[in-house]
């Protein structure tokens, strides 16, 4: 009946991507006891988006199995190493970039990054957005300072589950950084190699709105995974994410999707839906997968400029529950770009 089970499994496929899970290494084990299978699925992330899909399927194919009455299964995940790390210890550098400012880019940076730890990730954020710095304040540690280890690296904070590192944490508050190309550049790069970040499965950056000298010198520090766009959906802005899109391509960081932040809003007293700045707008940014479409929320807001993560302080509003998913469409995508060219079979996890 073991092999029989295990037969069955090889014909569930991962829904995003479309091989199975035995052959992508994902069954850490499957046993019978009785009339009941057990199975552990090893996912390839914490944050995997279509684990209930998983569950089910698997579910259905071991129950069709002759004699099976009852299955059991159960979940653990690692996220696997992409062929090429992107800093030792760390495996997925994701960029947080907005062609204009203000359109929420630190929020969606800070939520995504608190979501991902939430479900079980390593996480690690990086503030690179040198002149306006808003991450320490939006994760409550505004008035931290960095410290050196016995290494004399940066020590990245601790918050909410994620290690993070933002200039506001090393200069005066208040002060404003006038700085030249070359002096942000080694900011940059000491922000990523002379920190003890430690191991990560994913360390999101903040990145300055617009396209400019830190763009560059990130994607000439590490090996980029990907980036997020982060947009409100009226024309004005959509204008300058095409530009960041633009400079993305031409640095060759894959886009791994779109966030339309600010998308609609839902009036607390009436139940009327207002599509301030023209909902789906982002659409017109061309063939980019939509991670989510983000409400304006008055809470989200509130939560941000009190330094707790809409994702905890209010995790079922509607903003909150967006953002979640975006964290895991975004681990998904990261997922199947990781493991696009797989050999034909690999090894149990
Ligand atoms: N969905 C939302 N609903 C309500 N307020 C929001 C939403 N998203 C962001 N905000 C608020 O809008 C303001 C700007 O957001 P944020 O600082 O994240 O933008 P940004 O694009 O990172 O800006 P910058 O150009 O400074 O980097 C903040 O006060 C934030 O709390």
């Amino acid at each position: 009946m073991r092999d029989a089970v295990w037969t069955a499994l090889k014909t569930v496929n991962d829904p995003e991507l479309h091989r199975d899970l035995v052959s992508l290494g994902m069954i850490e084990h499957a046993e019978v006891e009785g009339n009941v299978a057990h199975v552990k699925v090893n996912l390839t992330t914490p944050a995997c988006p279509l684990k209930g899909q998983i569950e089910g399927d698997v579910r259905a194919a071991v129950l069709a199995v002759p004699g099976i009455q009852d299955v059991v299964v159960t979940f653990g995940a690692m996220v696997r190493p992409p062929a090429q790390p992107a800093l030792p210890g760390v495996k997925y550098v994701l960029l947080v970039g907005s062609g204009k400012g203000g359109v929420g880019k630190s929020s969606v940076a800070v939520n995504l990054a608190v979501s991902l730890a939430r479900d079980g990730a390593r996480v690690g954020l990086l503030d690179a957005d040198v002149y306006g710095p808003s991450v320490a304040h939006m994760m409550g540690q505004g008035g931290a300072r960095v410290t050196a280890n016995a290494e004399r690296k940066m020590q990245p904070i601790e918050a909410h589950g994620v290690r993070f590192l933002s200039m506001a944490n090393l200069s005066p508050a208040g002060q404003a950084l006038v700085w030249r190309g070359p002096m942000l550049h080694s900011a940059i790069q000491q922000f990523l190699k002379d920190a003890a970040w430690g191991d990560l499965d994913y360390l999101i950056v903040d990145l300055p709105p617009g396209t400019g000298d830190v763009q560059l010198s990130l994607t000439q520090t590490v090996h980029v995974t990907g980036a997020v766009l982060v947009t409100t959906p009226q024309d004005v802005a959509l204008i300058d994410a095409a530009r960041a899109l633009d400079m993305f391509r031409k640095a060759s960081v894959p886009v791994l999707g779109v966030v339309e932040n600010m998308s609609y809003f839902v009036a607390p007293d009436t139940g009327l839906t207002y599509d301030i700045f023209g909902r789906g707008g982002s659409r017109k940014l061309g063939n980019l997968p939509l991670l989510g479409e983000v409400p304006l929320d008055v809470e989200a807001r509130q939560d941000a400029d009190r330094g707790l993560p809409a994702v905890l302080a209010h995790p079922q509003s509607p903003a909150a529950a967006a953002l979640t998913q975006i964290a895991r469409n975004l681990a998904g995508r990261v997922s199947v770009q990781a493991l696009a060219h797989l050999p034909e079979q690999l090894p149990v996890v």
